[in-house]
């Protein structure tokens, strides 16, 4: 039984080009819930491994790979194991929605200081969710960005709802942007989004064929760059990695995936395919 299936033409255009012109494509990938399945606690996130073997393979045969994420870029290194896995050398990784940039293999990260703004949130932020009444709330303090999480709440979608109008003023008064995701709500100081940070990898690496895979709110941005870059005649494919939480994601697919298991799958099936014709 297929756990992913083309919605559109785009699906299967896509997979035929990669094959064709593996140098010319750049694939593109959310980590949570796309690469790594949705957990309650954050820290225990970890790259799929079936998603791991085939990233292996699509590593040494696809123009350029690259890691679009939320999380901060040392974040995703440590738990995705990334400098245990040699083979993906080259693999970019753009975090905190593309404001930073690492590559597997590059021994020098920069870590910009803790911006005064999410500083002065977090206390806010803090008595924000002990007024909102719900219990088990967590912060994610990503240093550059604060999470504020309702998964492990004993009410998630209700303290979810409580907390935003809160965290909307408090982000208004300091001037931070209020990034909305899957039982998450982000408090971020950069506005780049990840639209931002796929449009500057396509001009970079000159890809014309192109697949950006993700599963939440965040990713929408690239999606519309997809869509844009079609019209410049690059192949495009927006693969959404499907949960019950965010159907209006589901709803931009042109191949859609059950999941971080399913994404695995068609991960292994174009690696298998690329690695078959070359
Ligand atoms: O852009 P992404 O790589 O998808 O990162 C987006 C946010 O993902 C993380 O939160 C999500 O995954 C958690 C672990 O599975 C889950 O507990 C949470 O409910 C999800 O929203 C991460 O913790 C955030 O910092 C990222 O911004």
């Amino acid at each position: 039984m297929h756990t992913w299936r083309g919605v559109t033409d785009a699906a299967d255009d896509f997979m035929r080009a990669a094959v064709e012109r593996p140098s010319e494509t750049l694939l593109a990938l959310d980590f949570d819930g796309t690469l790594a399945a949705i957990v309650p606690n954050p820290e225990d996130s970890r790259l799929h491994e079936r998603s791991a073997e085939a990233l292996t393979v699509l590593a040494s045969r696809l123009g350029h790979l690259a890691i679009i994420t939320g999380r901060g870029v040392e974040t995703v290194r440590r738990l995705a194991r990334l400098d245990e896995r040699p083979a993906l050398k080259g693999l970019i990784v753009l975090g905190g929605y593309g404001a930073e940039r690492w590559e597997v293999g590059a021994s020098f990260t920069s870590q910009a200081p803790r911006p005064e703004a999410i500083a002065a949130a977090l206390p806010r932020v803090e008595a924000a969710i002990s007024g909102s009444g719900f219990s088990g709330v967590e912060v994610e303090d990503k240093g550059q960005a604060l999470g504020v999480h309702t998964r492990p709440s004993n009410d998630p979608a209700g303290a979810y709802k409580a907390l935003l109008p809160r965290l909307v003023a408090i982000a208004g008064d300091l001037g931070l942007t209020l990034e909305p995701g899957r039982s998450v709500l982000e408090l971020r100081t950069s506005k780049v989004t990840k639209g931002d940070a796929l449009r500057e990898l396509i001009a970079e690496t000159g890809a014309r064929v192109v697949a950006m895979c993700g599963d939440d709110l965040g990713d929408l941005p690239a999606f519309e760059v997809l869509q844009e870059a079609r019209g410049e005649g690059v192949v495009a494919c927006r693969v959404v990695s499907g949960s019950t939480e965010q159907v209006a994601v589901a709803e931009q697919a042109d191949l859609l995936a059950d999941g971080p298991d399913g994404m695995a799958d068609w991960l292994q099936h174009l690696a298998t395919r690329i690695a078959r014709e070359a």
